[in-house]
């Protein structure tokens, strides 16, 4: 893979071209000019074969119905989370534009920030196509140790979910709850993550390795994560939109936790967590959550 162009030039964006530009020749592209380097137009970057898409997953079918039409790229998808106002999840999207052969979803605990200062970091590349994915795997540096699996529901539904569970980390720590607490929340929310995963024919071993509790674990216990960084909005009272105008990111886990409470419905899927998340996201007061949580008999 020698050369390849990065679509979305936000935090993630940049820390994947910072990476993959220590063994490939990496352009990147954005919807407004912007001084980084290896900018290019949009033009020019879908002239290159092998493609990232780090724009966020809420925004993916409309851009793709905008800007890709149908197209055979390799592309490897950077987004994690599952589409709010339909409970698509991203390979359902991206699979009506592109062949499932030439897919690859990256997923693992990687914050952009410690990418970019070349830390030590684990990524999962996972296709249907095992070809694919290797082809991508190898085109990452040292200081990243990529792993390859098929299995792409797990993958992302490991990283989709963790971004709900770490809405709920935030305000555990937000309402100062303590350790006890914020273990135990993340603990049930990995036994939530893999019961919605058995749902969708995910493979339950994902769960227990980088995508599902490697990710969880980094993204629902620090700061840096900007998903927890609305848990802990949420838990000093402020609106979600004073949250997100202050954070000025993008947080999946908010689309995520929208797009979980419709799929619980419809399917019938007991997401206790995920269902009170998105209640606090709809204005329920964090303490009344937290009691019905513990009081809720179900197992
Ligand atoms: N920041 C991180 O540490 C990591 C982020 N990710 C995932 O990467 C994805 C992108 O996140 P970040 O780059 O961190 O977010 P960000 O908020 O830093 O940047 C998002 C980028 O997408 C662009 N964008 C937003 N809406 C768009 C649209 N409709 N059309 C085209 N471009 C649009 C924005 O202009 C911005 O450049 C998310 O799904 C996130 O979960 C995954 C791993 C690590
Ligand atoms: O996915 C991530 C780390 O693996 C980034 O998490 P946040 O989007 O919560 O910052």
């Amino acid at each position: 893979m020698k050369k390849i162009a990065v679509i979305g030039a936000g935090k993630w964006g940049q820390a994947l071209a910072y990476a993959l530009r220590q063994k490939c020749e990496v352009v990147i592209t954005s919807r407004t000019e912007r001084d980084i380097p290896g900018f290019v137009s949009l033009d020019a970057a879908m002239e290159i074969e092998n493609i990232v898409m780090a724009i966020p997953a809420q925004a993916v079918r409309e851009w793709l119905g905008k800007h890709y039409g149908m197209g055979d790229h390799n592309i490897l998808v950077a987004a994690k989370g599952i589409e709010a106002e339909t409970g698509a999840f991203l390979n359902e999207i991206y699979e009506a534009f592109v062949p499932r052969t030439h897919l690859t979803y990256l997923s693992g605990p990687s914050f952009a920030k410690e990418v970019m200062e070349g830390l030590p970091t684990a990524l999962v590349l996972n296709s249907h196509n095992r070809l694919a994915a290797t082809a991508w795997s190898e085109a990452f540096p040292d200081f990243i140790k990529t792993y390859v699996s098929t299995d792409v529901i797990g993958a992302e539904i490991g990283g989709a979910y963790k971004n709900v569970i770490a809405i709920a980390g935030g305000i555990c720590d937000g309402l100062k709850l303590g350790e006890n607490a914020r273990a135990s929340l993340i603990a049930r929310g990995l036994v939530e993550m893999a019961r919605f995963g058995r749902e969708f024919g995910a493979n339950e071993e994902t769960f227990l390795s980088l995508s599902g509790a490697g990710d969880l674990f980094l993204t629902a216990s620090s700061k840096l994560s900007r998903n927890f960084r609305v848990g802990l909005g949420l838990a000093e009272g402020k609106t979600l939109d004073e949250i997100l105008e202050e954070l000025g990111e993008v947080a999946e886990g908010v689309g995520t936790a929208k797009a979980l409470h419709t799929i619980a419905k419809t399917n019938d899927i007991y997401l206790p967590i995920a269902n009170e998340v998105y209640a606090i996201l709809e204005g329920k007061d964090p303490m009344e959550s937290l009691k019905d949580l513990l009081n809720n008999r179900r197992r």
